[in-house]
C-alpha cells in the first residue's frame, strides 16, 4: 500500500483541499492535533497582514469516523478566510474581476487589493517563468498556485503522519538555526523533548532566548529597510529503527527522498544531510562515524545524520534547510511589466518579512510524511495492529544481530 496525497487549491480561492490515501485502519486521530499543527505553522515572528485573517483549520470530509482512520482515502479542507475579499476575483466562472477598475476595499478586514489583473512579475516568485509557461497574461493566475498556502496543507497531512509515527514512539522537530546572518552558534546538546519545548517557547523558533532576540532585531531593522529575510532551519527524529529507506535504487534511497520532500517547499534552496557541505572539506577520518557495540550497536558520533547508505543507521536523523528571503519587497527590485515591456517598480500591499519559523514547522510536516511512508512500505499491512506486529517481529530480528 503506497502513501500519497495532491493538494488543490488556489491562496485566495475557496479553500486548499487533499486526498490522502494508504493510511491504515484504526490509527486513532484528533482533530485537536491537525488544528495545533496548523497553528504552529501560522505563527512566527516577520509574518504580514495575512496571517491574521486567516484561522487554518481542517475539515474532515472522508475517512475518519469516530476519531478513528477507516483505511479509505481522507479527504481534508482547509478554508481560506480571505476568500471572501477575492470572491469576484477568483470567481471560477466570473469575468475574472477584469471590469473592477477601482482598489476594492473591503470594510472587514481593511485589506486593500491591487487590481484584479497582474502583469508585473516579482524577481524570485514563479510570476516570470509561469506566465511565459501556462500562457497567462495575468500573473494571479499562477501566483495563487505557487503561493505557500499551499502548505498548510501539507502541515495537516503531516500532522496525520505525526500522529501514525507517533504510535512507534518516533518522533519530528525542527527548529530555526539562523535568520539572515544571526545564528545559533552554541552547540545543540539537548535530548528532543528540551529542543521542542525550548523551540516552542521562541516567537522565531529558535532554542535560544539571547540569538532569539537579535534575530527579532534584525527582523525589525529588514521591515524598516522594506527589505526580507531567509536563514536555516534544522529537522531532527529520534527512535527510528534501523533499515528504513534502501541502498538498492537511486529513488529508494531515504536522503534522497527526504531532502526532495525539503526543497519542495516554497523557497528552500539548499538541504544538508548531517554535516552536508562540511563534509567535503573534512579528511574521512574526521567524519566517518565510528561503529562501537555494547549489546546493541552504537555510535558516538552523527556526523552521518542517522542515514548510511540511503538507509536509516539507529542514530537520529539530522537535516537542514536554508531558505531564500521572502520575494515580495517593500522595497521593490527591478523588473518589467508583462503588457507594456517597460521597467517598473512595483508597490506591494502586503508581505511577510520572514518565514523561516512556518518553514521549519513545514519542513517537520514533509518529514514526517516520508517517513511515514517509507516506515509503511517496509512494515505495511491494512490496520494498526497488523503493522505493530510486523514492526515488533522486525525489531526482535534485528536485535538478535
Ligand atoms: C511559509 C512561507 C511563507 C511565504 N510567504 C511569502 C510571502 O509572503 N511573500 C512572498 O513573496 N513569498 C513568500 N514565500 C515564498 C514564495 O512562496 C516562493 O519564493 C515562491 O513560490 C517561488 O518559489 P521558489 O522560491 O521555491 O523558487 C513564502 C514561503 C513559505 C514557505
Ligand atoms: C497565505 C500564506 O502565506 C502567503 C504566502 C505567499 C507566497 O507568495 O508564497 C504570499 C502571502 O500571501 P498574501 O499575498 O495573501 O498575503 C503569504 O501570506 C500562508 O502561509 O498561509
Amino acid at each position: 500500500m503506497k502513501m500519497r496525497y495532491l493538494t488543490a487549491g488556489e491562496s485566495h480561492g475557496k479553500a486548499i483541499t487533499t486526498i490522502l490515501e494508504g493510511i491504515p485502519a484504526n490509527l486513532e486521530i484528533s482533530k485537536e492535533d491537525i488544528d495545533r499543527e496548523l497553528a504552529r505553522r501560522q505563527g512566527g515572528y516577520g509574518r504580514g497582514g495575512r496571517m491574521k485573517i486567516e484561522t487554518d483549520q481542517a475539515n474532515v470530509l472522508s475517512g475518519i469516523r469516530g476519531g478513528k482512520t477507516l483505511g479509505s482515502p481522507i479527504t481534508l479542507q482547509i478554508e481560506n478566510r480571505d476568500w471572501i475579499n477575492w470572491e469576484e476575483v477568483m470567481d471560477p466562472f466570473g469575468d475574472s474581476g477584469y471590469s473592477q477598475e477601482e482598489l476594492v476595499i473591503k470594510k472587514e478586514t481593511k485589506i486593500k487589493h491591487v487590481k484584479p489583473k497582474v502583469t508585473k512579475p516579482r524577481p524570485g516568485h514563479a510570476d516570470l517563468a509561469g506566465s511565459l509557461k501556462y500562457n497567462h497574461e495575468d500573473i494571479r493566475n499562477i501566483l495563487e498556485r505557487a503561493s505557500a498556502r499551499e502548505t498548510a496543507m501539507r502541515v495537516a497531512v503531516g500532522a496525520i503522519a505525526k500522529t501514525f509515527l507517533k504510535n512507534f514512539g518516533i518522533e519530528v522537530a525542527g527548529h530555526v538555526l539562523q535568520v539572515g546572518t544571526v545564528a545559533l552558534d552554541k552547540k545543540l546538546d539537548m535530548e528532543l523533548e528540551e529542543l521542542k519545548v525550548k523551540s516552542e517557547g521562541s516567537p522565531l523558533r529558535c532554542v535560544d532566548e539571547e540569538t532569539t532576540k537579535e534575530m527579532i532585531k534584525e527582523i525589525d531593522r529588514c521591515k524598516e529597510a522594506g527589505d526580507s529575510l531567509g536563514g536555516i532551519f534544522e529537522i531532527r527524529t529520534t527512535n527510528l529503527p534501523v533499515g528504513l529507506g534502501s541502498h538498492v535504487q537511486w529513488d529508494r534511497k531515504l536522503d534522497a527522498r527526504l531532502t526532495m520532500a525539503l526543497m519542495s517547499i516554497q523557497a528552500i534552496k539548499g538541504v544538508e544531510v548531517g554535516l552536508g557541505m562540511e563534509a567535503g572539506k573534512r579528511w574521512g577520518s574526521k567524519v566517518h562515524d565510528e561503529i562501537f557495540y555494547d549489546d546493541k550497536f552504537y555510535r558516538t558520533t552523527n556526523n552521518a545524520g542517522g542515514i548510511e547508505g540511503g538507509m536509516t543507521n539507529g542514530e537520529p536523523i539530522i537535516l537542514r534547510a536554508a531558505m531564500k528571503p521572502i520575494p515580495t519587497l517593500y522595497q521593490p527590485l527591478s523588473s518589467v511589466d508583462l503588457e507594456t515591456k517597460e521597467k517598473f517598480k512595483a508597490s506591494v500591499e502586503r508581505s511577510d518579512v520572514t518565514a523561516v519559523p512556518a518553514a521549519s514547522v513545514v519542513g517537520e510536516a514533509v518529514v514526517a510524511f516520508e517517513l511515514a511512508k517509507t516506515f509503511l512500505e517496509k512494515f505495511g499491512g491494512d490496520s494498526m495492529e497488523e503493522i505493530k506486529a510486523n514492526y515488533e517481529n522486525y525489531l526482535a530480528m534485528v536485535k538478535e544481530r
